[in-house]
């Protein structure tokens, strides 16, 4: 059971969007990292029926992904661009997207939503319009249409992008919750919001699966190419030319550096523990 993927490509005209990617994907938190551009999207929109794959196979819990109509009632989505009708309320928009998804019977349809606003904390919220929520209630609405239909697979798409801080922990922890009965498949490029909630990620690059497998996996890998130490203003230049510089922060007279690297990068560097981030810059480039 669970996702299986098998040598999937997808092209849109000359561009090659994703090319050969082989993932299995099971019930929990998962995790799809990757810049810009490599082809999350792309990716999600195969797997909830958006569009169809150039090539290879797919099945969700033994369906094939061809099968268009019953993929449609195991998996919610939720997309990067989620807007509703801005002047229905909370519970107007759900109600109008429960019929608009096929649930007909009014008791059950009230029944549910009721469930799914609760599930997402936003019942007290019920009477107010979509265009006077935040940013995270939006979301959260957005979650309760994807769970409309009670899927066993959940996808979210940049989920908390342009959230505060607050609001993007709140809507984590949620997900995890979520994630204790089905796949949850979380797709974003901000690390921190693997960190704390996925076992298991994939890395994106390019169309290609870069790297998968479990967090501890990636950053058990990381582990010889993190470097730290103190080093003096005027060395920065020339160890910014040579290798990935991870982050450097002032300390009194000099600066303090984490550098990802093959080799040790300065005599007085030592290897410190990785973080998820490094191990994701260590896949991203390239660094062996
Ligand atoms: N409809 C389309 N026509 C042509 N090219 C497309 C189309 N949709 C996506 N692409 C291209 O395919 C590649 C993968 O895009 P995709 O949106 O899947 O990436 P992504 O990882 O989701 O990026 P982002 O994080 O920016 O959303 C990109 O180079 C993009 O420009």
């Amino acid at each position: 059971m669970g996702i299986v993927i098998n040598n999937l490509c997808k092209n849109y005209g000359k561009k090659v969007a994703l090319d050969g990617v082989n993932l299995q994907i099971n019930n929990g938190m998962f995790g799809l990292l990757g810049p810009n551009g490599a082809g999350k999207t792309t990716l999600m929109r195969i797997l909830t029926t958006l569009i169809a794959p150039t090539s290879g196979v797919i099945d969700i819990n033994g369906v094939p992904i061809g099968n268009r109509k019953s993929i449609r009632e195991i998996t919610g989505y939720l997309p990067q661009e989620f807007s509703v009708y801005p002047n229905f309320s909370v519970y107007e928009a759900l109600d109008y997207l429960a019929v608009l998804s096929g649930i007909n019977d009014n008791k059950m349809r009230k029944t549910i939503i009721n469930e799914r606003l609760e599930r997402v904390n936003l019942d007290r919220f019920r009477k107010v319009k979509v265009k006077a929520l935040s940013g995270g209630m939006k979301r959260r609405l957005g979650i309760a249409q994807a769970l409309l239909a009670n899927p066993k697979v959940l996808i979210v798409d940049e989920p908390t992008a342009g959230l505060d801080p607050e609001e993007r922990i709140r809507f984590r922890n949620m997900l995890g919750s979520l994630a204790a009965e089905r796949i949850v498949i979380l797709s974003t490029h901000i690390v921190e919001d693997i960190e704390s909630t996925c076992e298991h990620i994939a890395i994106l690059d390019n169309g290609k699966i870069a790297y998968s497998g479990s967090v501890g996996k990636l950053l058990e890998m990381a582990g010889d190419f993190v470097w730290g130490g103190l080093v003096e203003f005027d060395k920065m230049e020339s160890l910014k030319e040579s290798f990935t510089l991870l982050s450097s922060v002032r300390e009194s007279d000099s600066i303090r550096v984490r550098i990802l690297s093959g080799i040790k990068p300065f005599e007085t560097a030592e290897n410190v523990l990785p973080s998820i981030e490094d191990g994701y810059m260590k896949i991203i480039k390239g660094v062996v």
